[in-house]
């Protein structure tokens, strides 16, 4: 048997080898107009009674060699099946990526289906023929490319929707683990975005805030993200304007956050203090991407109700720096911009806003009340949110997060002091992080009620002192009035003193 088997490997062998040898020399000698055409003939014949379709995807395409959209999508889409499927793969970190691309190595085969249907890719590569000048052959050399085949009573389902659902898929994975990053502007020569990676790490999870109106806002963020179609369909621009107002230390940022965190989008931070003028507005507005949240902070501080420029109040902006620091916020201050309101509703929903899609835009303020009504009118802010004094439920959450409980005896006394007081979450924050020092849940949580009940305290001086001013001026008021009423009453009496005695100057004059 062993001898059998052994005949028939050599067999095969030499048979294989003189069918290489064949072909090498049908590559050598034979002219290449001839074989080009003998090549064709076969391929037209193989094509006759072969029932299979084949189409390439070049890694690279065009004349300047461009890498192809196609291909990257494709790569991306079958990375998961290939994990699964495939034998050999290559690891790769793509360019954006915060995951290990793994795709199915050269000369690897792995079965897809869709709609019932089956089907295969390969990953392959042709080695170029072309002389190499350096010793070793470049990768340029090589060119990568995906061949789809699947059987030719097939070919309308393949084109018309497997290779649209296969491109979809991909760019979504490849949205889904690409490195988000947050923008800000700066200018130079001319204004410019530039990033670091977006890492923050609030989520809605973690926001203090009421479970219903947490609901809400993903709820109505989600839809958003899904509505293309709807967008179109009204003929409206794919964006959604959110207004969040409150006093600091509510959550605000934490929000964009947790909003970017949950869409997987970029964020634009646009600091309009630093825009020289609506032109150059426009500009930073069509250099954003699509899935992105444009911020404007704090745009009471931006912008006064006539639409003209304010500035911070140098002194809270510049007490804190170092003279640099200082010499450069002055320059950057009497820099002379020219942004208006009209310029800011057009970058919201003008022309150019309708560039690309999916885009939110945030503003934050701390005085709503303070804000053109024309700004915030909805339509441009669709959603108006406010965000709050910790409540109980908001310090359940924070209280979870912190300390990792959900009930204790303390929660009874906590419930009551923050209902009768206003204590932000970033200060309730603030007393629950103790426990990383003291390691104990029950001292932080006391912490947290000492701290509760001086606001407590604070807060009823403070009622008390407003109290106290606003009855000094009720009585400051009530005396001045007075004292004018006496002043105009005696004003009167001498008017009428001195008719009186004309009156009797006349009868004298009479008599
Ligand atoms: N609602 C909240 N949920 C969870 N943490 C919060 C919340 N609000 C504030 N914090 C905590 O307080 C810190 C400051 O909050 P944040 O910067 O989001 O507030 P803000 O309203 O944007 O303040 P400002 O108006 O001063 O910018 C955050 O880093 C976070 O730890």
């Amino acid at each position: 048997m062993v001898m059998v088997m052994g005949e028939v490997w050599t067999k095969l062998g030499s048979s294989l080898a003189g069918l290489m040898f064949m072909y090498a020399m049908f590559q050598q000698y034979i002219p290449y107009n001839f074989r080009s055409n003998f090549e064709k003939y076969v391929h037209k014949w193989v094509g006759f009674i072969n029932p299979y379709i084949q189409i390439t995807f070049n890694e690279f395409v065009g004349e300047r060699l461009e890498r192809s959209q196609a291909y990257l999508a494709i790569q991306t889409y079958l990375s998961a099946s290939s994990s699964k499927q495939a034998k050999r793969l290559k690891g790769d970190l793509v360019k954006n990526s915060t995951k290990l691309v793994l795709s199915m190595d050269d000369h690897e085969e792995v079965p897809d289906e869709y709609q019932g249907v089956k089907l295969w890719w390969a990953a392959s590569k042709k080695v170029s023929k072309q002389p190499s000048f350096s010793f070793y052959p470049t990768s340029s050399d090589e060119k990568r490319y995906y061949k789809l085949t699947f059987h030719k009573k097939y070919r309308e389902l393949m084109v018309d929707s497997y290779l649209s659902h296969v491109l979809k898929e991909g760019k979504e994975i490849a949205v889904r683990n690409r490195q988000r990053k947050l923008y800000t502007n700066s200018t130079g020569h001319k204004a410019y975005w530039s990033h670091v990676v977006f890492d923050h790490p609030a989520t809605f999870r973690t926001l203090a805030m009421e479970k219903e109106k947490k609901e809400e806002i993903i709820d109505d963020l989600i839809t958003f993200s899904k509505s293309k179609e709807y967008y179109a369909k009204v003929g409206k621009a794919w964006k959604r304007g959110y207004l969040l107002y409150g006093p600091p230390g509510t959550g605000k940022s934490s929000m964009i956050a947790a909003m970017a965190n949950l869409l997987n989008y970029d964020v634009y931070d646009l600091e309009l203090t630093a825009v020289k003028d609506n032109t150059e507005l426009r500009k930073l507005l069509i250099e954003t991407s699509n899935k992105s949240i444009i911020v404007i902070e704090d745009i009471d501080c931006s912008l006064d109700l006539t639409g003209q420029r304010k500035k911070k109040p140098e002194k809270e902006e510049t007490e804190e720096l170092d003279p640099l620091q200082k010499k450069a916020k002055e320059e950057s201050s009497t820099k002379d911009s020219k942004v208006t309101l009209s310029g800011l509703l057009n970058f919201i929903d003008g022309l150019w806003s309708a560039s690309g899609g999916e885009r939110l835009i945030v503003f934050t303020t701390n005085h709503v009340e303070q804000l053109d009504p024309a700004l915030i009118r909805r339509g441009r802010m669709d959603k108006h949110i406010e965000l709050s004094y910790c409540s109980f439920e908001g310090f359940k959450v924070l209280a979870k997060n912190y300390l990792d409980i959900e009930s204790h005896h303390l929660f009874g006394v906590i419930e009551q002091l923050l209902g009768e007081t206003q204590m932000t979450p970033a200060d309730v924050a603030e007393n629950l992080m103790l426990t990383t020092l003291t390691r104990n849940t029950e001292t932080c949580l006391e912490n947290l009620i000492l701290a509760l009940k001086d606001v407590k305290v604070q807060t009823s001086l403070k009622a008390e002192e407003e109290a106290k001013e606003k009855e000094q001026t009720r009585l400051k008021a009530e005396k001045k009035a007075k004292e004018k009423e006496a002043e105009l009453q005696s004003k009167d009496e001498a008017k009428q003193d001195k008719l009186a005695s004309k009156d009797d100057d006349n009868e004298v004059n009479k008599v």
